[in-house]
């Protein structure tokens, strides 16, 4: 019986006192891939004082996620990840409980459905059309660009403006500063302070690198934000053309307490807001940036992409999201690049909250789950010749992200997966379709396909972002005849 007990998954040799920290290297989800393959794809790491089961094959991932959802899909309470959601009152971070289950209906039901950001669509539309004018005006120079950045300051300007209701334009808050902030929280929301890895010592280096007082810097300046923007939302005589998300959440506030059980105060929406912009902007964003990339590599599927959105569009300007449905090329696009670079290639941490078993291994509770979506994108086992880009892949194949197929889980799936898919996608889609439909895409001078850096970046610890910045030469595609549109 003992021994039964015992069955632990297998383990790399440890270092006393770091366990097996010093094998996570630059960049996890590689290194975690290279050690499951050593050691099969249900691998116990312990982190300092942590232990961690990394899960890199489809089938123990849908093992944890399918038949031990509820036993594991509780979170680390993470001491950055508390102060930024006001001690967990969001959904991302918040451990599992009644109160997470209520706040994730509201956000499934009523945040996130297909229907409110539907009801968003002209905010993306009229963004997309502003970044495609100001590539445009920039398109006779003949200069690269930095696609990189018009991508991500596209979904931060997207997300800014649906839970805001107002532009970056003739706001009072800097752009710049804005997205310096979002990083900042994203670094600190998502990562293990010292003190969590080694109990007793770690608060020592948490003092000495300045984590703390980080942590509490951009507390306070997102409380600053997110208090200045919910107290305009209350001034009695604000006009309100559409309802954001902040009015949502305020209506629903009020409806509690005229219902007599009202439980949503301020800081459960800034905790939510908070959830939003981390979630939100720099997703939808990597996956433009990565496909770009990839097609920028293959001159051929670049094409194809852009025959289809210009027969389908037609003459009629740019691209809306009516005409997503029809884009099948562009959608085989974004899923293979999803597959390739998926944005949160571990997912978001899990913590188990029973004992349970995966390929009859043991799991203790208080264990951290990490799932590996990237190693497993990436297994021959499940895909032909993985390392390459082939949109292709998905013709008369059915796999897909939402949740079914564990060979492909670039949002999660089971309880705790992304509440938001539909909004990444769109977004994603939206851009991706119009930088196609109204440039062609240069190289900068002298460089080569071959010459594209596809390095990731090391040291981020929830998303995943490309090295070095995408550059182009845009050149403005003249559709037969006068646009209907401006672009
Ligand atoms: C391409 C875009 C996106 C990708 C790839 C993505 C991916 C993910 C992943 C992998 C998770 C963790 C799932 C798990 O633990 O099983 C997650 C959770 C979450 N995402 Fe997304 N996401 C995207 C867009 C968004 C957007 C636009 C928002 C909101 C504006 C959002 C809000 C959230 C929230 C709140 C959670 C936490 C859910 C919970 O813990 O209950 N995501 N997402």
């Amino acid at each position: 019986v003992k021994k039964e007990l015992k069955r632990l998954p297998p383990s790399p040799p440890r270092l006393p006192i770091l366990g097996n920290l010093h094998q996570l290297g630059a960049l996890p989800h590689s290194s975690l891939c290279q050690l499951s393959r050593k050691y099969g794809p249900v691998l116990l790491l312990q982190l300092g004082r942590v232990p961690v089961v990394i899960v890199s094959s489809a089938e123990a991932a849908r093992e944890v996620l399918k038949f031990n959802d509820l036993a594991c899909c509780s979170r680390p309470q993470l001491a950055g990840a508390g102060r930024l959601s006001y001690n967990y009152l969001d959904v991302a971070f918040s451990p599992y409980s009644e109160y997470w289950r209520e706040i994730r209906k509201i956000c499934v039901l009523e945040l996130f459905s297909v229907k409110r950001v539907k009801s968003f669509r002209f905010v993306r539309e009229d963004e997309v059309a502003s970044l495609m004018d100001s590539i445009s005006q920039l398109s006779s120079s003949e200069t690269p660009v930095n696609v990189t950045e018009k991508v991500f300051s596209l979904t931060g300007s997207i997300i800014f403006r649906t839970a805001f209701g107002k532009c970056f334009q003739g706001s009072e808050f800097d752009r710049t500063k804005f997205y310096e902030l979002v990083h900042d929280a994203e670094t600190v929301a998502g990562r293990f302070s010292a003190d969590e890895y080694f109990p007793g010592l770690g608060w020592i280096l948490d003092r000495i690198n300045g984590h703390n007082e980080r942590v509490e810097r951009v507390f306070h300046e997102l409380d600053t934000l997110f208090q200045q923007v919910i107290d305009n939302h209350l001034k009695p005589r604000r006009t309100k053309p559409q309802e954001d998300i902040i009015d949502v959440m305020l209506r629903i506030e009020k409806e509690q307490i005229e219902d007599g059980h009202a439980w949503l105060t301020k800081n459960h929406i800034k905790a939510v807001l908070l959830n939003m912009f981390l979630g939100g902007v720099d997703t939808s964003a990597l996956v433009v940036n990565w496909a770009m990339a990839e097609l920028s590599r293959k001159p051929r599927l670049m094409k194809k992409a852009q025959d289809e959105v210009r027969r389908i569009v037609g003459k009629k300007g740019r691209v809306t999201e009516t005409d997503l449905d029809q884009l099948l090329f562009l959608k085989m696009v974004i899923k293979e690049t999803l597959r390739l670079h998926p944005p949160a290639p571990l997912l978001i941490a899990r913590e188990t909250m029973s004992h349970f078993k995966i390929n009859g291994y043991n799991i203790y509770p208080k264990t951290l789950i990490q799932i590996n979506a990237w190693a497993i994108a990436r297994d021959p086992q499940y895909w032909k010749n993985p390392e390459e880009f082939s949109p292709e892949r998905f013709i008369d194949n059915t796999v897909d992200f939402k949740g079914q197929h564990f060979e492909f889980l670039p949002f999660g799936t089971g309880r705790r997966g992304c509440p938001a898919l539909y909004m990444g996608t769109v977004t994603s889609e939206l851009l991706l379709a119009n930088l196609l439909y109204c440039f062609d895409w240069k190289l900068p001078g002298g460089m080569k396909e071959a010459d594209i850096n596809m390095e990731e970046l090391a040291g981020h610890c929830l998303t995943l972002s490309k090295k070095t910045p995408v550059l182009l030469v845009p050149v403005k595609y003249l559709h037969d005849q006068a646009s209907e549109y401006t672009i």
